[in-house]
């Protein structure tokens, strides 16, 4: 397998054949620079991460005997109590994790990281810190949005981080039965590369791709670009292992059993509160010898809105659908230099689409499949009122698809507040939440008269509904920039609730959202999570800073 790139400490990282210098100017187009000095009364300065070598990192408090029986379970190898170990498995990467990483801030650094390479491995290392009292935080990818990986316990006891990285390989292919046994650590491009000789994919495409792991993916429910097509990572998993303290679990019996409730869905979603993923088994699918992307434009996000949910009656939805508010649209407009974005531009203009809602499709599987779906399709968009725009634009976005957080890293360089939130809704309720959880942000973020801008768009759609995806770019607040987020994040979480949104579609709870999970599922509910937790973890041990409230 090709050698796979690492994640900055502090940020996402150059991008392949960059080394990492281009700046600001050279991310953002100066047109974009100016918009967002006007919107945003912000002005472009310096605000660079501290050194790596000025991250202020505490002593390990893992005892000594701890670490030497850790040593002995995994070997020396697979034990780490180093600076640079621990920093990396400092966090996740939300703005909250990198603020305070750019700052010099590891305060949740784990105090060890422990790398097991077998199920029975982590069972047995499951048994030993359950017994020592020793806190486990699985690590995949790292790349948490909702601080996962906070490591945060009550009883400040002391936290390894369980790296899975030894745990990626391709066990099995059952090329008849179309599944792929695979370890938790493995990533998306792995599999595809793996899959992709014997002709299959897999298909699972969230913009964390290139770094998060199959693990993280069942953990969070995470959902890919083409989640609309494909379905949900939770709708590709057959079976998982899940290791727990009080031993292991083999979960999901493809290819579909009524022995009783799905015990699988207890580990989807599980956030290693109940243990650890070490297997999957993932359904693939042949490689769609067809794909075609395409771009359209409405004049009114109502119209918009109102189109994706013809389309979803009448089971027209392609694989990947994107809808931009027209915030989005003229962003993603300014920020796509060249010749080719200001023809759109113009054109766009011309045809009275100057404040349009930019739609983006993909079609993927047989040629003549594509061609019919994509023909019906076609026809009610158009009686909706949407403008052909053609492939370009949507091939555009398909090769920028992983883009976005390369250029967050030039953006927090550069003074400003950066950070996404989702949710999901019914058709019925979608409007309200939208409306909602945008003056929230607006309300809580205006500074100086100036308001952020929140750009907005739907993906993931459904036959009852769709997601809402919110990214949020404001004048960072220099002397408070951690309440500063907080506050937003805050008011919008409480908005979107009231309206009627999920409190997240494919984030996951996470540390952040724990104190309104019981909103969502109700106080019996989150009853009945501990109860599973309490049998599976006795000792509260897995990652007790997340998913359940305090
Ligand atoms: C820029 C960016 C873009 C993103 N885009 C998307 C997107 O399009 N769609 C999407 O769904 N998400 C997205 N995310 C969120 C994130 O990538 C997902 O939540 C992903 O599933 C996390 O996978 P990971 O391997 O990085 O897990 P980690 O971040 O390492 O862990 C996530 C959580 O799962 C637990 N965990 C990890 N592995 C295991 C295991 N084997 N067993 C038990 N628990 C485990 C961890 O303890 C933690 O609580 C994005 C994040 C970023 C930073």
């Amino acid at each position: 397998m090709s050698e796979q790139p690492e994640l900055t400490i502090q940020g996402w990282g150059p991008r392949p054949a960059d080394d990492g210098s281009a700046g600001l100017e050279a991310a953002v187009p100066k047109a974009a620079r100016r918009y967002l000095g006007r919107e945003l009364g912000w002005t472009p300065r310096p605000t660079p991460a501290v050194p790596v070598a000025e991250i202020r990192l505490g002593p390990s408090r893992l005892p000594d005997a701890a670490r030497t029986a850790l040593i002995e379970l995994l070997g020396e190898d697979a034990v780490s109590t180093d600076r640079e170990s621990r920093l990396r498995h400092a966090g996740g990467k939300s703005y909250l994790d990198l603020l305070r990483r750019r700052e010099g801030d590891a305060s949740e650094a784990p105090d060890a990281v422990v790398r097991p390479g077998t199920t029975e491995e982590t069972a047995a290392l499951l048994s030993l810190c359950s017994a020592r009292g020793i806190v486990v935080v699985p690590f995949g990818g790292g790349t948490s949005v909702v601080g996962g990986l906070a490591g945060v316990d009550a009883d400040d006891r002391p936290t390894v981080a369980v790296d899975l990285s030894r745990m990626a390989s391709v066990q099995a292919l059952d090329v008849p039965s179309s599944l792929v046994t695979v370890g938790p650590g493995l990533r998306g491009p792995a599999l595809e590369e793996v899959l992709g000789r014997e002709g299959l994919t897999f298909g699972h495409l969230p913009q964390s791709w290139e770094f998060a792991t199959l693990g993280g993916y069942a953990a969070t429910r995470s959902a890919g670009q083409s989640s609309t097509g494909i379905g949900r990572f939770d709708e590709l998993v057959a079976g998982v292992t899940l290791a727990t303290p009080s031993g292991v679990l083999e979960l999901g019996h493809p290819p579909a059993s009524a022995a009783g409730p799905d015990l699988l869905g207890l580990a989807l979603g599980s956030e290693g509160t109940l243990g650890i993923i070490t297997e999957l088994r993932l359904r693939v699918r042949p490689r769609p010898p067809a794909s075609s992307y395409e771009g359209w434009s409405f004049r009114t996000w109502a119209a918009g809105l109102a189109a994706m949910q013809r389309l979803a009656r009448h089971d027209l939805l392609p694989d990947v659908v994107r809808l931009s508010d027209s915030d989005e649209t003229r962003a993603n407009l300014l920020m796509a230099a060249g010749a080719g974005a200001k023809a759109l531009r113009g054109s766009l203009r011309a045809r009275g689409h100057g404040q349009g809602c930019l739609l983006v499709l993909g079609w993927e599987g047989l040629p003549d499949l594509v061609r019919a779906r994509q023909r019906a399709a076609a026809s009610l968009l158009r009686d909706g009122g949407a403008v052909r725009l053609g492939r370009r634009v949507g091939e555009s976005w398909r090769r920028n698809r992983f883009s976005a957080p390369y250029l967050r890293d030039r953006l927090l360089d550069g003074g400003l507040l950066v950070e996404t939130l989702e949710t999901a809704a019914t058709w019925t309720a979608l409007p309200t939440v939208y409306d909602a959880t945008r003056r929230a942000l607006r309300e809580s973020l205006t500074r100086g008269g100036h308001a952020p801008l929140v750009m907005t768009h739907l993906s993931h759609g459904y036959p009852t509904g769709a997601s809402l995806y919110f990214t949020v770019l404001a004048d960072r607040d220099d002397a408070l920039p951690i309440q500063q987020w907080l506050t937003a994040k805050r008011a919008a979480t409480d908005a979107l609730l009231a309206a009627g949104g999920t409190l997240t579609h494919h984030h996951a709870v996470g540390a952040d959202h724990r104190p309104w999970l019981e909103r969502e599922v109700g106080p019996l509910g989150v009853e009945v999570l501990r109860a599973v937790k309490q049998r599976l973890d006795p000792n509260g041990i897995c990652n007790p800073g997340v998913l359940l409230p305090d």
